[in-house]
């Protein structure tokens, strides 16, 4: 697994207050999840993962690139999943836009139809492959949005709150996918029970990392602070 190194890191936006403080901790995990409240930092931290904000001060590195310089090479490791799914569709056609994620792996025409057609197929997109994708519903946007990440098979997965449109079914189908997919994940999320089974889970408070954890822990930990 990459090893991804935060060290003393500390930002605030433009004349705003800190949203992270001093943040240092190495995540190596297969699974980590990120846990706090409404406006605790989360977002931010994992956007620094591949360099979407740099850290003011301090420095965050992966697999020892520093993102304030070598945000190119980190985003070919790091695929990021939005939490919102608009920010992340490009392409007319829901097949068209996981295509686009292909674009600069050096692979035939051919191989890309055969793998944008197996992950619609898996995120059960496979009817919808020729529609334009600003018509999907919000649900299946957010699977789209995934789909089209998974695809391209990166070493690590940054999801922010990748579920919240999704019903049941589709969470469901959301979390055992997670499950096997054999690269490093990194989940921010408000579902608590999708961590079960994670490696590590970190709790933020107020731009604080308060808590460094196994799941079930850092659950608790949660609990107490809310
Ligand atoms: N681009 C930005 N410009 C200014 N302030 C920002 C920006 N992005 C985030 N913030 C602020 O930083 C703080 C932390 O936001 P962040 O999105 O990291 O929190 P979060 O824990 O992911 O919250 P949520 O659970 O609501 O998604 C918030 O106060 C937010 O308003």
């Amino acid at each position: 697994m990459p090893l991804i190194e935060f060290a003393e890191v500390t930002h605030a936006f433009g004349d705003g207050p800190a949203v992270l403080e001093d943040v240092t901790v190495s995540l190596h995990e297969r699974r980590i999840g990120i846990i706090g409240g409404n406006g605790s930092g989360k977002s931010t931290f994992v956007r620094m993962i591949n360099g979407l904000v740099v850290p003011e001060a301090g420095t965050v590195r992966v697999d020892g690139d520093s993102t304030a310089n070598q945000a190119r090479r980190i985003r070919r490791k790091v695929g990021f999943c939005f939490t919102n799914p608009d920010s992340q569709i490009v392409m007319p056609t829901v097949a068209e836009d996981v295509a686009f994620g292909l674009r600069r792996l050096k692979i035939s025409k051919t191989e890309v139809q055969e793998r944008v057609a197996a992950i619609l197929e898996t995120y059960g997109l496979k009817q919808l492959a020729d529609r334009p994708a600003h018509t999907l519903s919000g649900g299946q946007k957010q699977l789209l949005a995934l789909a089209s990440v998974v695809v391209t098979e990166p070493e690590v997965l940054i999801l922010d709150e990748p579920t919240t449109l999704l019903d049941l079914s589709n969470e469901r189908r959301i979390r055992r996918e997670i499950e096997q997919l054999d690269l490093q994940v990194i989940l921010v999320t408000h579902h608590l029970h999708l961590l079960d089974g994670f490696d590590r889970t970190l709790v933020f408070h107020q731009g604080r990392l308060v808590a460094d954890d196994h799941p079930d822990q850092a659950r608790t930990t949660y609990r107490a602070l809310i």
